[in-house]
């Protein structure tokens, strides 16, 4: 049986949101879908793997591109114009994303 992934990691400039409690969720493409609800990961900036806090994993629930809406980017903290450009540029050739809603661990 897989084990529950124990780390995730942001972009370092997305990491002070996500260390605030400001972002609570984050978009991912199916290769990081398999977050457990339930269980606890740490947090890592991507570029230098570096520790930055844990989250509680709360939902992993699929959404197609252009379902991604205001109410998301209050999530995300981030303006809508930014994150659907933002979720394009990182992820050029998908339409099926994975919505993880996340509480940051005091
Ligand atoms: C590495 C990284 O930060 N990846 C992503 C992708 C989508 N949303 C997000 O918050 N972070």
């Amino acid at each position: 049986m897989n084990q529950a992934p124990t780390k995730i990691t942001f972009f370092e400039w997305l990491t002070p949101l996500v260390a605030s409690g400001k972002k609570t969720i984050t978009i991912r493409d199916e290769s990081e879908s398999h977050y457990v609800p339930g269980t606890r990961v740490d947090v890592h900036t991507l570029e230098k793997d570096e520790y930055v806090c844990q989250i509680d994993i709360v939902s992993v629930e699929k959404i197609g591109f252009d379902d991604i809406n205001e109410e998301h980017a209050a999530q995300e903290f981030i303006p809508l114009e930014e994150l659907k450009p933002l979720i394009r540029k990182i992820y050029p050739n998908d339409e099926d994303f994975y919505v993880i809603t996340y509480t940051l661990v005091a």
